[in-house]
């Protein structure tokens, strides 16, 4: 399926649900999360802080915060930088989403784990952002183990990937783990 369909089927979808889905679903994927293996070895996490139509990572954030290192993208022209997540220190950056500040800027290579926002992922890792190529572009750089989340409806049969489209290494929905095989 084209990218710009799929972008405006789960966008319709997302509008359906209740506060209740969002926050079940939520635990539901972040369990996962958390009793993954690679989570548990991984002491620095990239995360996302949550828009109002994705997973949120408020609680999970609250939760892990103070055993794990954990980054928060921050957009800088066409590309994301990475920084340390500190509550006290975040602000509304681009595209409403609140962003660390300062110049604390990490190289990406000392990330473990991200945990990648995404509109639609494929039972082969493929995935669809929301059509900037910031993360594209970040995860170009990294061999960091990625894991995709969502909803469950925002695992679609296929997906017309590019050549620039980073494969997962993990899809996560409230149903569903899948485990890509590295290729
Ligand atoms: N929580 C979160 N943080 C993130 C991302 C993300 O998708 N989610 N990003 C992922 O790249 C980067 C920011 N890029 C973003 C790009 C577009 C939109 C957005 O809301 N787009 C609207 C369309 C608006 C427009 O076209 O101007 C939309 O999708 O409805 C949000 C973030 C870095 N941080
Ligand atoms: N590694 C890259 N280097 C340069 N440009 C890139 C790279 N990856 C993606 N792009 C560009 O970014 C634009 C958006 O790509 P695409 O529609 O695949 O984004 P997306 O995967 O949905 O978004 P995102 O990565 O932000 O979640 C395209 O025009 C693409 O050419």
């Amino acid at each position: 399926m084209r990218k710009e369909e799929i972008r405006s089927r789960i966008k319709a979808r997302k509008a359906m649900l209740t506060d209740a889905e969002r926050q079940s679903a939520a635990d539901a994927v972040f369990a996962v999360l958390e009793n993954s293996v690679a989570f548990m070895l991984a002491d620095n996490i990239l995360l996302y802080h949550s828009l109002p139509d994705e997973l949120s990572t408020r609680a999970f954030i609250e939760k892990w915060h103070d055993r794990k290192n954990f980054f928060l993208p921050r957009v800088h022209g066409v590309n994301l930088e990475v920084l340390p997540y500190n509550r006290s220190s975040l602000r509304l950056g681009a595209f409403q989403i609140e962003e660390p500040q300062g110049d604390d800027v990490r190289d990406i290579s000392s990330i473990e784990l991200i945990v990648v926002p995404g509109v639609a992922y494929d039972r082969c890792g493929n995935r669809v952002g929301r059509g900037k190529g910031f993360y594209d572009r970040l995860l170009a750089s990294t061999h960091a183990t990625k894991v995709g989340v969502g909803y469950d409806f925002q695992l679609v049969d296929d997906i017309d990937s590019e050549p620039h489209d980073v494969v997962m290494d993990l899809v996560v929905t409230e149903h569903e783990i899948i485990r890509v095989r590295r290729r």
